[in-house]
């Protein structure tokens, strides 16, 4: 049993040949919570990303996900293990219809077997049968359910951004890493988006760490933040907190007005 905490961060870094880029890191995220990670370009957000998902291993500390240890493991078996991301710069499947893309993220978590899919016994046409359902539930939670046959390179930008959520949605994990997700996008995007991640985290029951410029976003949806400057934790509060912290004001002068 591992209770309420989900995911614990200690003394977490990394070292790129003399470079720090991330050092001595300490966070948690209990069962339910969304939380942002912020901080000036270069912080070390995305660099924290990529040690939570097996992309990069930590040269020190421990990540411990659901009460098991996760360096060393590789991103397919950190996904395995409930964690799913999206990317800051969007990674899809250009070629692929959006239906496609979704189920892609599904079928890793197929129940039928392979050699019931090599033989086409029938549980692989009913886990095919499943898995298109479910796909097409999501994209319809997605708003993304009139774009199915679309290739997802043809998508508006928005919507690919979208579509990378449903994605990594459908691997149906625990929590939930979004890089940017508002990258891009206008205003009324912004909003709706907002609105899409407090409804999927209600609906899932996910925990969500969310990476965000857009501080209204960020401000309005979390319930805690985690600030990173030159790689190190300067500052972690509810948005008020942060908002009033005179060390994150700093790190943002210049940069960009908190708000
Ligand atoms: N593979 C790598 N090799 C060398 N340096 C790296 C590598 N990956 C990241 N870095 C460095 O680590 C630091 C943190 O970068 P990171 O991309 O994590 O910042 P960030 O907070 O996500 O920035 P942004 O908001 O601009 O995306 C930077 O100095 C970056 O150049």
């Amino acid at each position: 049993m591992t209770g309420n905490l989900l995911i614990n961060v200690e003394n977490m870094g990394i070292q790129f040949g003399g470079l720090k880029a991330v050092q001595g890191v300490n966070m948690y995220l209990n069962r339910g919570e969304l939380v942002g990670l912020i901080g000036p370009n270069g912080a070390g957000k995305t660099t924290s990303f990529n040690m939570l998902t097996g992309v990069y291993m930590p040269t020190e500390g421990t990540i411990t996900f659901d009460g098991i240890k996760l360096n060393g493991l590789a991103p397919y078996q950190v996904t395995q293990k409930g964690i799913s991301r999206t990317f800051q710069n969007i990674r899809l499947f250009k070629e692929l219809s959006v239906l496609d893309n979704v189920k892609v993220a599904n079928h890793s978590l197929a129940k039928h077997s392979m050699w019931s899919s090599i033989f086409r016994l029938p549980n692989h046409f009913k886990g095919e049968v499943e898995m298109e359902h479910q796909s097409i539930e999501f994209l319809k939670i997605f708003g993304l359910d009139v774009y199915r046959d679309e290739l997802a390179k043809n998508l508006p930008y928005g919507m690919q951004r979208r579509l990378e959520i449903a994605r990594a949605l459908a691997a149906k994990p625990k929590l939930l890493l979004l890089d940017e997700p508002a990258a891009g996008m206008n205003p009324q995007e912004t909003h709706d988006l907002m609105e899409l991640i407090a409804f999927i985290r209600k609906e899932f029951g996910l925990t969500i760490l969310l990476i965000e410029h857009d501080m209204s976003l960020v401000m309005g949806i979390c319930e805690r933040i985690y600030v990173l400057d030159h790689g190190q934790l300067i500052a972690d509060g509810t948005p008020e907190e942060i908002r009033n912290n005179p060390k994150v004001i700093e790190a943002y002068l210049g940069e960009e007005v908190i708000s």
